[in-house]
């Protein structure tokens, strides 16, 4: 590919949070992606975006963006943009993306509302960007030209999938998953957790993240049936996957530590299973999306990496983290990953995923 001819004008829905700041920083340099307006709560619209934004990014505000007035989310204030990223508070995400995709906007949504609806994508741009597949039928299905959604997964989610799947791609499907995250404090938005609950401990709850885990693997791992309606969530093989989820004092970045077990019997051995995530590369970078990460997976040998402050901003957040990869004495593998959870685990995925729709002609 693939650079397109042109501009491509985008809105930020959600501008003024944690993961649509990191959508002006991803795209006030994106080489084809233009902002040309930013959306937030009726108590921002109105305001120059710099007067109501709490910035808590380590870089300056793009310049470009700093007396954009921020309008509101109602649909007839998108414009001519193309495309919509969506960093909205779930409690507003579901009306706001359903009546933009009603619409005819492309929406690429980080929110979790649409990522169970049996239409829309749940789409790990490192992994299963074949699922785009199924947006003709979802605009059919809606009676829509141009609209659609596409979401992209849970942040502790992401992290996990895409060695998963670059596992699954080299030894066949996985029988059993089971995870213990540590995430991060940016995760919960801002102003998030009270510092008088995180600091100086770890919080062994997150509202529905393990639920979320344990659901989204098998619709990202799954496939799509041969007419591209349907997704089979990795029904042929089912996989048993059981989460826990903390909360710990971090500011950015997820690390996940993991014990698996493969169907194939004996399974692959720790150096087979570094080798083939070392080796993994994807359709997304195939296709030459520029914000897709040269090394998708960077594999550890140091026995106390990866670690969040000195892992996370690598290729700009959009890669993912894999150490201490050794024999599990109960399943058959275990694994520590750590990834950005604002980068490829939020912004970074959504920008991606309308990179590669770009590419392939759905938007
Ligand atoms: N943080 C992370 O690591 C990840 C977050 N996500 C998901 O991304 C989404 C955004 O998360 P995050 O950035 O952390 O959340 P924040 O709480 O930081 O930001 C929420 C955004 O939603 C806007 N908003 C709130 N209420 C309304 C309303 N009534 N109408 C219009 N806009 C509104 C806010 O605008 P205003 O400032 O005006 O109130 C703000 O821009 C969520 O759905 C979250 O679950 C997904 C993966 C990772
Ligand atoms: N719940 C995640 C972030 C998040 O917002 O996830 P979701 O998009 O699934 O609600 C965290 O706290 O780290």
């Amino acid at each position: 590919m693939s650079q397109p001819q042109r501009e491509v004008k985008v809105a930020i829905a959600g501008a003024t949070g944690t993961v649509g700041q990191r959508f002006i920083c991803l795209l006030s340099s994106h080489p084809y992606f233009r902002i040309s307006s930013l959306h937030a709560s009726p108590r921002s619209a109105g305001k120059a975006y710099k007067d109501v934004v709490k910035w808590k990014q380590a870089v300056r505000l793009p310049k470009g963006v700093q007396d954009l007035v921020v309008r509101s989310c109602d649909a007839d204030q998108f414009g001519d943009a193309e495309i919509v990223f969506s960093g909205l508070d779930s409690d507003v995400a579901g009306e706001v993306e359903e009546a933009l995709r009603k619409a005819e906007y492309a929406v690429f949504s980080n929110a979790g509302n649409f990522r169970r609806d049996p239409l829309v994508p749940l789409c790990v741009p490192l992994v299963n960007p074949s699922h785009f597949a199924i947006v003709p039928h979802q605009k059919q299905q809606l009676g829509l030209k141009k609209g659609f959604i596409i979401t992209n997964a849970n942040c502790s989610t992401t992290g996990i999938v895409v060695p998963l799947h670059a596992l699954e791609k080299a030894f066949g499907p996985l029988e059993t998953v089971m995870v213990t995250t540590m995430q991060a404090i940016s995760g919960a938005g801002y102003p998030g957790v009270p510092s008088l609950d995180i600091l100086d401990n770890v919080v062994p709850y997150i509202g529905k993240e393990e639920e979320k885990i344990e659901w989204e693997l098998a619709k990202i791992l799954g496939g799509l049936s041969d007419d591209m309606t349907e997704f089979d969530y990795h029904s042929k093989h089912p996989m048993k996957v059981s989460a826990h989820c903390n909360r710990v004092p971090v500011v950015d970045g997820h690390l996940e530590c993991m014990s698996i077990r493969f169907a194939r019997r004996p399974p692959p051995s720790p150096q087979q299973v570094k080798d083939a995530l070392k080796a993994f590369y994807c359709e997304a970078q195939k296709m030459g999306c520029p914000s897709a990460p040269q090394q998708a997976i960077v594999v550890h040998e140091a026995p106390d990496r990866p670690q969040p402050r000195l892992d996370r901003h690598d290729e700009n957040g959009a890669n993912v983290h894999v150490g201490r990869v050794r024999e599990c004495p109960v399943l058959d593998l275990k694994l520590v990953v750590l990834s950005s959870n604002v980068n490829i685990g939020a912004a970074t995925s959504s920008i991606i995923n309308a990179e590669y729709a770009i590419a392939k002609g759905i938007v």
